[in-house]
């Protein structure tokens, strides 16, 4: 008992989603005595589900979380039968034997009629009721605190990220390791495509007090959630989408090359411009982008999308400015780290 409780502890200490998973697949493993836990997510690419796994623990082995792979949604779900029948019937778990002849317990994470998690157990043996129901306690408090984690990440007008959980994915996107750091008098070393690289593009409604002016606040309200649900459909999945407060929007796209990058957010803007809002009708964006590059803080990288955003409102608005582009023309000067510091 001594034991459950200090993974209880442990679990609910953490304030991060990664941190949480390394610590269910930690007490779980210990628990029941596994050969392998795994953390499992379930994503829907164009109707199609697929598994990949994203935390691991191996009897004796160190538990880690699994890199995702730009572009790799995993393997699809006809990989595992018994899981995807589970999801199909809404079963709160699912069990057999495999091929190699361990057996394996999964327990999808519900939340409503979606389970993007699941739990999966690999055993020499089956479970007895005792251990199933042990785990299955542990699954509630990782599920409640998931669930209390994803409500402090998220702005609660349009469910986007906060502004919060923006300097921590940000650090992450620096982190990962196609983001290469830059060494002074040597060329940017890429991994991907040649011209690959991460971006950030700050968002705004052109003329947003005016709705608010002329429809009164709750169309105001209703635009806004309308821009968010257009974000998230015109972006991609491994991209990441940010309310910053009032009626800016912050998007950090990975690994595209700037064609694709402009084309993305073009595609955005159009898909804003062409959008009948109830009510309100036509409503625009402008857009200021730039690439993000290792030696630079988050706060210059910002900064850099602000004066590309800020020339796009000052040039006519409902359009996209390229922060580099923009300094390469001699149409922006670049602001001093320190200079830009005070802004913020
Ligand atoms: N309805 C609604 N309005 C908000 C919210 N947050 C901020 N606002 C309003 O957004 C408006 C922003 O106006 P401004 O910053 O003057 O900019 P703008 O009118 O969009 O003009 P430009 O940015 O120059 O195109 C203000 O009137 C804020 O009160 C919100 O959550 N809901």
């Amino acid at each position: 008992m001594d034991s459950l409780l200090r993974h209880m502890v442990d679990m609910t200490g953490h304030r991060d989603h990664t941190m949480l998973d390394i610590s269910v697949v930690s007490a779980v493993q210990e628990l029941s005595g596994a050969v392998q836990t795994r953390v499992l997510t379930i994503a829907t690419v164009c109707g199609q589900k697929f598994v990949r796994p994203r935390a691991c623990i191996r009897a004796g082995g160190v538990a880690c979380p699994e890199e995702a792979q730009d572009g790799n949604p995993g393997e699809p779900i006809s990989a595992f039968p018994t899981l995807a029948h589970c999801l199909e019937h809404h079963d709160s778990r699912a069990e057999g034997s495999g091929p190699d002849g361990l057996w394996r317990l999964w327990l999808p994470i519900w939340f409503g009629d979606k389970a993007d998690t699941c739990l999966e157990i690999t055993h020499e043996r089956g479970f007895t009721g005792e251990a199933i129901h042990t785990i299955s306690g542990i699954v509630s408090v990782y599920r409640n605190f998931q669930n209390l984690l994803d409500y402090s990440e998220r702005d609660s007008l349009t469910g986007l990220l906060n502004r919060k959980t923006f300097d921590d994915q940000l650090a992450r996107m620096l982190h990962a390791s196609d983001v290469a750091p830059l060494v002074p008098g040597q060329p940017e070393r890429r991994h991907h495509g040649a011209e690959e690289k991460q971006w950030l593009a700050v968002i705004d409604v052109d003329h947003f007090k005016g709705v608010n002016d002329r429809f009164g606040h709750l169309y105001g309200d209703e635009v806004l959630i309308l821009v968010a649900n257009l974000l998230q459909s015109s972006f991609r999945a491994q991209d990441r989408v940010f309310r910053f407060g009032g009626e800016e929007f912050v998007v950090l796209l990975r690994s595209t090359t700037l064609e694709n990058a402009r084309k993305i957010i073009d595609r955005f803007r159009t898909n804003v411009e062409a959008h009948d809002f109830p009510q309100v009708g036509r409503v625009t964006v402008s857009v200021g982008f730039t690439s993000i590059r290792a030696t630079d803080s988050p706060v210059v990288t910002l900064g850099h999308a602000d004066q590309a955003l800020y020339f796009a409102k000052a040039n006519g608005r409902n359009r996209a400015c390229h922060y580099d582009e923009l300094v390469a023309k001699g149409l922006l000067q670049t602001i001093a780290a320190n200079d830009i510091a005070e802004f913020f």
